[in-house]
């Protein structure tokens, strides 16, 4: 029997229970009294959330920070997410010379972490991608390559084209593994509106990831030109947006949530009307 990779999981999940969404996890050591406190809260919101999001998302800078505990703690958050079929992409935006690459890749896409997704810093060059794809391939896993990020400093480095070619390198790559969705996906901002449909048609095999939906000021109203026609495709991220919702409510969150979801996916059915 084969096992179904990432992306297939995505997808299915995606159109089993109708969501769109990907639950950030980005715990801040600065909203909690211990760390007890923040370990529960961050795997209570996880649990509490789980069947309103297609797939969750820890930031692992927000857990390295936590130092050894942290770590634990991510383990225990993968852990926990995999146990409730959740897909798990780690936002780690690695990217190196090829040798150290293939180093990351083994520690994010392989052993324990086997069928995750990991977020790729392609600024070394398309030959350092290579490392992600092989080991994302033999492990069933995927990767998210930066395309357009979210923030406005982006346009420094990310205007005059660059995107375009890195968005090419993913569209060729994702051609080699055949029809539908590939492994190599991109992250495309939630905060760029109306360029969303023009990313979805440059590369039609990459699963997108959009954050930047709540906090960074990305509405679900404007999002529907990220997916395909069957409503897959593409997840929207929101971090702070849930998991902060109200301080520590977790009830909030769980609101946050559901509120994001059903704007997702009245923005889709409105965009299927017109
Ligand atoms: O372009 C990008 C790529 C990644 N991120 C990450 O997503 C979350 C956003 O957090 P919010 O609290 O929802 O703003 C965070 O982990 C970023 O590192 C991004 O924002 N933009």
């Amino acid at each position: 029997m084969t096992v179904p990779t990432f992306t297939e999981r995505l997808t299915a999940r995606t159109l089993a229970l109708n969501t769109r969404l990907c639950l950030g996890l980005d715990p801040r050591q600065d909203a909690y009294g211990s760390h007890t406190e923040l370990r529960t809260h961050t795997l209570e919101v996880l649990h509490r959330c789980a069947e309103l999001v297609a797939c969750v998302k820890p930031q692992l800078a927000f857990y390295e920070a936590l130092g050894l505990q942290g770590m634990e703690l991510l383990e225990e958050v993968c852990a926990a997410a995999r146990a409730l079929g959740l897909p798990v992409i780690l936002d780690a935006k690695r990217g190196d010379i090829g040798s150290t690459a293939a180093a990351y890749a083994q520690a994010w896409l392989a052993g324990r972490h086997a069928g995750s997704a990991l977020t790729v810093n392609p600024f070394l060059g398309f030959e350092t991608l290579q490392p992600f794809v092989d080991v994302a391939h033999e492990n069933g896993g995927a990767l998210f390559v930066l395309v357009k990020t979210s923030n406005p400093g982006q346009a420094d480095l990310q205007g005059g084209g660059v995107s375009e070619r890195v968005a090419d390198e993913l569209t060729r790559l994702g051609r080699e593994e055949g029809k539908g969705l590939s492994s190599v996906g991109a992250v495309v901002g939630a905060t760029h509106p109306q360029e969303l449909a023009d990313w979805r048609r440059r590369m039609p095999h990459a699963p997108l990831l959009l954050p930047g939906l709540g906090a960074q000021g990305a509405r679900p109203d404007d999002l529907a030109g990220a997916f395909l026609p069957d409503g897959t495709g593409a997840v929207v991220s929101a971090s702070r947006g849930i998991q902060y919702a109200d301080g520590l409510d977790l009830s909030a969150a769980v609101q946050a949530a559901q509120g994001f979801r059903d704007g997702l996916n009245a923005a889709l059915e409105r965009a299927r009307v017109e």
